[in-house]
């Protein structure tokens, strides 16, 4: 299962950006395994360094980032970092223009349960990590529609800015 979105984000109003306090897609890890991103002129991705800081991602004409998603964080035994991203209103001399948003997102089978490949040489000495018991982890087709879910859902617990839920024994997390 993959998917492309294209999006347009456009010039918000005042009133519209008091409500959404800037913030046009919350802190969030794409489910899958990893997502493409076509590079924007229009700066407004930014992503939650290990400092807690979150840093605006840079313009780089004709390139692509790549986003880990939370199925390669599972498959790969906390091996590779989902990425926490959002989208935010672009600095004050970019604010007029439309955005754009060409993603792909790619994901595992949807039978493919997400445990970590144990049989991995590098895992093997670095360490693995995870989520819940290998008997408790979801598949892909489950964890992208909880993820969904829980993304259509209003938040269920807040504490410093960071909502939390648990699904299926994982625990799912956004950040603001
Ligand atoms: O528009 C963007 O740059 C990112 C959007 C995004 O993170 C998503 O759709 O999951
Ligand atoms: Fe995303």
């Amino acid at each position: 299962m993959t998917f492309f979105r294209f999006s347009k984000y456009h010039p918000r109003t005042d009133e519209e950006k008091t409500k959404t306090s800037n913030v046009w897609m919350k802190g969030h890890t794409d489910s899958g395994t990893v997502s493409l991103l076509w590079s924007q002129p229009v700066v407004a991705l930014q992503i939650l360094s290990p400092d807690g800081q979150w840093r605006f991602v840079k313009y780089v004409p004709n390139s692509i980032i790549v986003n880990v998603g939370d199925a390669m964080e599972m498959l790969s035994g906390g091996y590779y970092k989902a990425a926490i991203h959002r989208v935010v209103q672009p600095p004050p001399d970019q604010r007029g223009y439309t955005r754009l948003g060409l993603i792909y997102f790619a994901y595992a089978n949807a039978d493919v349960k997400l445990v970590p490949f144990k049989e991995s040489p590098i895992l093997q000495q670095v360490g693995i990590t995870r989520k819940c018991d290998d008997e408790d982890a979801p598949t892909m087709k489950m964890w992208g529609s909880m993820a969904s879910m829980y993304r259509h859902s209003a938040p269920k617990k807040k504490e410093n800015g960071i909502e939390e839920e648990v699904m299926n024994g994982v625990v799912v997390k956004h950040f603001n």
